[in-house]
């Protein structure tokens, strides 16, 4: 150990010491203040407020901080050092400077912007841009009270000042459990630069694998409430991501940046929510079976087919225009007579319909309407008549404004999709607008609707109805929404949630190169970025992968740049691991293979290795024959809530968004992956899930894409050989 390192652990250790008796020191205080119990509303909050200022300060106590960033601000003439925590603690001083900096603090942003070098550094603060001189970066690991690392990455007072990826390349190193987590300490500048952005642009980010798209989403929520507390409120932030088991993975992220109460769900739940649809949503694994189970058989892909054209602005506006005509023909053509001889006419009530309640969205407006007659009939039922003649007035009133309401079209959504598709008759739909939807749309959708049967696809179009006819409520709005996975989603979802969001506050995240289910998502960004005006939409590209060794990466390139094409390829972080294997199944068989190289793995203390098939029913087979041969693993088979971590089977397609110290891939052969641009993705896909190590078995020849040895630079990218035992 170097005289400057121990010198450096020294001080950090008395640091840690003093700052932890501090932070001691005030959550005894707030321990020791009484608990209010009582029914002022007042002190709730503030009782509501200690609570939270409890919780955070006994995270802190455990780890105060995990960076500390000297830093001399111009003309202050003073170096100071900034310890950054993912809490913030102030002094009990007035004016001193805070104990702990919280990352988010617009100072902090020195710490992941700063990239080394002599000149001066910026950070934007309220007041305006603060200039000043970095004399020190450095990465302190405490884990339960105890001061276990400290890492320079920038030193300008000594003879290495460059910033190394070191101290990245130690907790990328780590094996992961079943949770992703956070990455406070280690956040790059072309991520902070995406955390940090205002509020009031939709951000497109086309990131490539393991570029951290999911885990600078999640950060980004918790830097915008915090830089926005006045504006913005957690409850009124949603990430939408593709499955439950997908959130349950993340689910740990946010109450780790002591962020709570943020919406966390799928687009079909918010949207049956939003629709009170009781039915259940069709399930998916039809739509999966046709573009998975059967590679040879997969169907042509092209804007007309059901996800493409529903999920297409064209679609939209056609919904939308149609919606708009129906208001000339909404007030029945008739007058209203609730006993002879009384007479409301037609043209009254279209006055009121078109005139005076123009305003409010048709459902509305149809009750304010008929609140208005009944209003009516009351008033005429109040002229004087024999005690007879009115009770029969009463009666034939009744029935009358019953049928009469009848006769106006039914404002719900369901009832109007089914108009639409021919499935029940009126919503005055024009003939030209059924031609103008393709005719296998029409047909499939008309099938599923006379069963009662909802898909994903038709929700955009179910909430957007819903929208023209009900409105948006002010409960239903969000203050900033998040779309994970975003290439999965088509404008409609994109165009839609735009109606529900303040200032168009999105952050869209994806990856073209994983566009796996193109039959539904988009094929370029700019279909998703033409919906925005220009300067309120901004375009990141995140280019470097942290999740996988370089080995693995440099070979998952190579299936982009020959089964792809255009796809995007990844740069890899500087670790390295064992090369990638491609392996004939032994003489074994194909599950004895597998097996092997599971036990091999295992015993290399990975927490999770998975086997990834192509198809589901593969994988279900898969997982049965493994069970019977005593292991025990867990089937990812679509239907599960949680991810366990440990040893799991999966078909390739359920594998986005999560990651495995191993993964194996089953199968990877001409007849499992055919020679398209959708089956390279899928490939890709699988390979980018593993952390450290992966392994790719075929009986027969691999895809051209797959069978790489060396890149077009000439390094080696896959042997052939299983390891020595
Ligand atoms: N700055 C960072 N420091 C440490 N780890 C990081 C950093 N950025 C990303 N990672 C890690 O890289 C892995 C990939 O992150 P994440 O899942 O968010 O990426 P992604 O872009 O959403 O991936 P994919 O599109 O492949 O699903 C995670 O293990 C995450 O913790």
């Amino acid at each position: 150990m170097s005289d400057s390192f121990q010198s450096a652990y020294q001080e950090e250790e008395y640091r840690l010491e003093r700052t932890m008796e501090e932070v001691d020191r005030q959550l005894e205080r707030l321990r020791n203040f009484p608990v209010y119990t009582g029914h002022d509303f007042t002190e709730q909050v503030l009782e509501a407020g200690r609570e939270e200022r409890r919780t955070a300060l006994s995270k802190s106590a455990q780890q105060p901080y995990f960076g500390r960033l000297d830093f001399e601000e111009q003309g202050s003439g003073a170096r100071k050092p900034l310890y950054i925590g993912k809490i913030g603690v102030d002094r009990e001083e007035v004016g001193e400077n805070p104990l702990v900096i919280d990352w988010r603090a617009p100072v902090a942003s020195l710490f992941y912007s700063f990239t080394g070098g002599e000149a001066s550094a910026t950070y934007e603060a309220p007041e305006g841009l603060i200039e000043g001189l970095v004399y020190l970066k450095r990465n302190v690991v405490i884990r339960q009270r105890i001061l276990e690392r400290v890492a320079d990455t920038y030193n300008r007072d000594s003879d290495q000042p460059a910033v190394s990826d070191e101290f990245l390349v130690y907790r990328l190193g780590e094996n992961k459990d079943n949770k992703l987590r956070d990455i406070v300490s280690t956040i790059q500048a072309e991520q902070d630069q995406i955390i940090r952005a205002a509020r009031n642009t939709a951000l497109i980010i086309q990131g490539v694998a393991g570029s951290g798209k999911t885990t600078v989403a999640l950060h980004r929520l918790a830097f915008l409430l915090y830089q926005y507390k006045e504006q913005v409120s957690a409850e009124k932030m949603v990430i939408f991501a593709p499955n439950h088991m997908f959130l349950d993975y993340i689910s740990d992220v946010l109450p780790e940046l002591g962020v709570g109460d943020i919406q966390q769900q799928t687009f079909p739940d918010w949207a049956m929510n939003l629709l009170s649809l009781e039915m259940p949503l069709a399930d998916t694994a039809e739509t999966l079976h046709t573009w998975f189970e059967t590679p040879a058989a997969r169907p042509e892909l092209n804007d007309d087919v059901p996800g493409r054209y529903k999920g297409s602005i064209r679609f939209m506006e056609l919904i939308k225009e149609w919606l708009s005509g129906m208001e000339e023909d909404s007030v029945p053509d008739m007058d209203f007579s609730p006993w002879d001889g009384a007479v409301l006419s037609k043209a009254e009530i279209e006055g009121w319909f078109g005139d005076e309640y123009k305003h409010y969205p048709l459902a509305k407006r149809k009750e304010r309407v008929m609140a208005r007659i009944h209003r009516w009939i009351e008033m005429e039922l109040k002229k004087p008549a024999p005690e007879a003649v009115r009770k029969d007035r009463k009666k034939k009133a009744a029935s009358r404004e019953k049928a009469y309401a009848k006769k106006w079209p039914q404002y719900e959504p369901l009832t109007l999709y089914k108009q639409l598709f021919k499935v029940i008759k009126g919503g005055s739909v024009p003939a030209s607008a059924q031609q103008a939807i393709p005719k296998m749309v029409m047909k499939q959708t008309a099938a599923d609707l006379k069963e009662n049967r909802v898909r994903e696809e038709d929700l955009p179009a179910l909430v957007y109805i819903h929208t023209l006819v009900n409105d948006i409520e002010g409960n239903e709005r969000f203050d900033h929404v998040v779309i994970d996975e975003a290439q999965d989603f088509s404008p409609f979802h994109v165009a839609l949630l735009d109606q529900f969001v303040k200032g168009h506050s999105f952050t869209i995240l994806g990856d073209l190169s994983q566009g796996i289910h193109e039959y539904r998502g988009v094929h370029a960004w700019g279909e998703m970025s033409s919906l925005f005006p220009t300067e309120q939409n901004a375009y990141f590209a995140l280019t470097r992968s942290y999740r996988s060794t370089m080995e693995i990466i440099d070979y998952a390139n190579t299936i982009l740049e020959q089964g792809v094409k255009s796809g995007i390829t990844a740069i890899p972080v500087f670790r390295s691991g064992d090369s990638v294997r491609t392996l004939p199944y032994g003489s074994e068989g194909r599950t004895s293979s597998l097996e092997r190289a599971l036990k091999l793995l295992t015993v290399k203390d990975y927490r999770t290795v998975s086997i990834l098939t192509r198809t589901l029913h593969e994988a279900k087979a898969l997982h049965r024959e493994l069970e019977q041969a005593g292991w025990d693993l867990n089937l990812i088979d679509g239907g599960k809530k949680e991810y366990t971590g440990g040893h799991s089977v999966l078909p390739v397609y359920l594998s986005k968004g999560l990651e495995f110290d191993a993964a194996i891939v089953a199968d990877v052969d001409q007849t499992h992956y055919l020679p398209n641009a959708g089956d390279a993705k899928l490939l890709y896909v699988g390979c980018t899930r593993a952390l450290h190590e992966l392994w790719l078995f075929h009986e027969g020849d691999l895809p051209a894409y797959a069978s790489a040895t060396h890149n077009s630079e000439g390094e080696l990218v896959s042997i052939q050989e299983w390891p020595e035992v």
